[in-house]
């Protein structure tokens, strides 16, 4: 270990120690063994290169806690020979540069040549979670799985871990029996092997071969491990689970072929072969993770009556923007998640009709204001689209902004220059102009001026150009707080819900002749029920005597819907209702997806007159079963660290 503790950067990704400007890694051979006894994944990965310069003397790779035992130089005949490597001092939030010295002369520029490095993972990974049998539903096997978005790649390989660079991948991965191994990526069909265990004669490894053709950044990279049973829903899909939730799972998500074949009617042709899906142990801290062919998604997806799919679309959506076009560094996350989200809702608006993508954005907006306004503040710079992200680690920015702002700033647009169907060439011509690349807002911005060029003139007035010049490109980018346009979406399947909360808040008042009864609720949607309930942030809180009636009423709290329970939730602690408590600390204890414990743990640490204790002590108790991204974050919101 060596070297100073703020190491060189990549010069266009604050947040990664690689050299992929002089030195760039085009495809990842991994070999790896899964060990269960030890918790730590083992093995090899050969990186092809290209020197992008003369003289470049090092391969730099960003690591986190990997413990690596060698690297080497593998010729065409598969020999290897030993090169000298330096493993920096840790960098807090973006972990240990590892400099391979290439020897001299060995890489003039142009030339392409393979490294291996030989390491294992360690106990204090972040991208690894690995489970005991009782934290699975079977509770007779144990589960591994990754996440590596935004800049976890690094503690699960050895790797240039920015979305500025794209290479493909093939894996062998030897796990024990029964054991089954999935990766983002499609299976290659050899015949396999078992083999002895050499560390536990008991077992017995199994290898799984995986082939990513399509070069991606190394976030999308992903491995999970474990008693994985599917069902086919469409013909380029199968859902995966442990077997005891695998039909539910093939119920709520087998309009999944809508999604993929909307966004290709809307886009261009699904490269990635497989669009597989992956429904996690409850410890997933995300609702969905777009890893290319093998979507990865929480089980609080599981409504039962598929009210909750859109996280499918969204995901689906990544197939083209976000994995096929990526953002260059995490700076420009929002070219992901706002163009993700344009999409998603131009799905909905396809398949549900045009109501149905404006209350999707109403919902939106409302969670972009609460991350905004209630969390963040306004005055925050990490509101702004294009954060700075120097020194930081994107997951303390991770927030509604990229997503909603990202949408509100697109949706802006679409307004500006002629409207929905236009635009939506122009978005067919964004993912056709940078598939397979990586950008900047700034290449964003140049595409769109030249796509509009020549559009003399949308729907009257000045010319598109002369509409574009006028648009304040620097306050939508920079400026943090909300989106200097937008919010202003059709409320025809709203309105109702809408009102329906304002005649609860007048009851408050005592003012009211309103009589409420089941019947109000009875023919929303899921998603009608959330604008319902997310309205009462602009009214002072409830009483505990109304949200009892409410409660008797409309029965919120043993609803499946996790959308629904968790919005109940938040208003009645905001009320400081005391028996919510004991269902807070329910649904933070059988689910860990961070949309949902973080706001609750934030709200219930607030909550009088002693939510703080319940929330630290719950907290502690929990720690161990939550996944270490979101272990973390928690333990920020609620003081426990900085
Ligand atoms: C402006 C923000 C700047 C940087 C953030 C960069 C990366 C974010 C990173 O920390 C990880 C994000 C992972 C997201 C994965 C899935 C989400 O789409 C899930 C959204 C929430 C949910 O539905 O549970
Ligand atoms: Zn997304």
């Amino acid at each position: 270990m060596s070297g100073p503790v703020d190491p060189p950067r990549c010069p266009f990704d604050p947040n990664s120690l690689s050299n992929p400007h002089e030195c760039i890694v085009s495809h990842m051979d991994i070999s790896w063994t899964v060990d269960f006894d030890k918790f730590v994944i083992f093995g090899h990965v050969d990186y092809t290169c290209k020197t992008l310069a003369d003289k470049v003397a090092i391969l730099a790779l960003d690591t986190s806690f990997l413990e690596i035992s060698s690297c080497s130089a593998v010729n065409a005949n598969g020999e290897d020979r030993p090169l000298k490597f330096k493993l920096f001092q840790r960098h807090p939030a973006f972990g240990s540069r590892l400099e391979v010295s290439l020897a001299p002369g060995y890489a003039p520029s142009g030339s392409t040549f393979i490294v291996r490095v030989t390491y294992t993972t360690t106990d204090q990974c972040t991208a690894t979670q690995w489970l005991t049998p009782a934290q699975t539903v079977g509770r007779r096997l144990p589960y591994l799985f990754t996440q590596c978005q935004a800049i976890h790649a690094r503690s699960l390989l050895p790797c240039q871990d920015t979305p500025g660079v794209k290479a493909s991948y093939r894996a062998e991965v030897k796990v024990p029996q029964p054991l089954v191994a999935l990766m983002s990526a499609v299976a290659e069909n050899k015949p396999t092997q078992p083999v002895p265990s050499a560390s536990n004669p008991q077992l017995t490894l199994s290898p799984y071969y995986w082939y990513q053709q399509e070069p991606i950044p190394s976030y999308l990279i992903a491995l999970a491990v474990g008693n994985l049973e599917s069902r086919e829903i469409g013909p380029r899909s199968r859902v995966w689970s442990e077997p005891e939730v695998v039909d539910a799972a093939a119920y709520e998500f087998i309009d999944t072929e809508l999604f993929v074949k909307t966004g290709e009617d809307l886009l261009t042709p699904y490269v990635w072969g497989r669009y597989d899906i992956l429904v996690l142990p409850s410890s997933f801290p995300y609702g969905g993770m777009e890893n290319p062919c093998l979507t990865f998604v929480t089980p609080t997806l599981l409504a039962g009556d598929r009210s909750l799919v859109d996280v499918i679309a969204h995901e689906a959506s990544h197939s083209w923007t976000g994995n096929l076009v990526t953002n260059r560094c995490w700076e420009d996350f929002w070219l992901n998640e706002g163009f993700t989200m344009y999409v998603e809702r131009k799905i909905i608006g396809r398949l549900h009709g045009e109501p149905a993508r404006q209350l999707s954005a109403i919902v939106g907006y409302r969670h972009l204001k609460d991350d905004v306004v209630d969390h963040f503040g306004e005055d925050n710079l990490l509101t702004a689209l294009r954060p700075n992200l120097k020194d930081r680690d994107p997951d303390d920015a991770f927030s509604a902004v990229p997503y909603e702002k990202g949408f509100a700033l697109l949706y802006y647009l679409e307004g500006l220059l002629g409207g929905s169907e236009i635009f939506e060439g122009y978005v067919r011509h964004h993912v056709a102009t940078f598939a397979h690349r990586s950008i900047t807002t700034g290449d964003f911005r140049d595409c769109l001026f030249a796509y509009f060029a020549d559009s003399k003139n949308l729907g009257g007035g000045p010319s598109a150009t002369e509409k574009l010049q006028a648009v304040d490109w620097d306050r939508w980018f920079n400026a943090p707080g909300m989106p200097i346009a937008g919010g202003a979406f059709d409320d025809t399947l709203a309105k109702e819900a809408e009102e329906l909360a304002k005649k609860w808040s007048t009851l408050a008042t005592g003012s009211a002749t309103f009589a409420p009864s089941p019947a109000d609720v009875a023919n929303f949607s899921a998603t009608q029920k959330m604008v319902f309930l997310d309205a009462f942030d602009q009214y002072s809180p409830l009483s505990v005597a109304l949200l009892d009636k409410m409660e008797v009423l409309y029965g919120w709290t043993d609803v499946r819907n996790a959308e629904i329970r968790f919005r109940w939730q938040m208003l009645c602690l905001r009320s400081n209702r005391p028996s919510i408590i004991p269902k807070v600390v329910e649904f933070v204890g059988e689910q860990g997806r961070m949309k949902y414990v973080r706001p609750l743990y934030r709200a219930l640490n607030k909550a009088q007159p002693d939510g703080s204790k319940v929330a630290r002590e719950t907290f502690l108790q929990l720690k161990p079963t939550y996944h270490p991204i979101a272990a973390s974050l928690i333990e920020k919101d609620l003081g426990l660290a900085q």
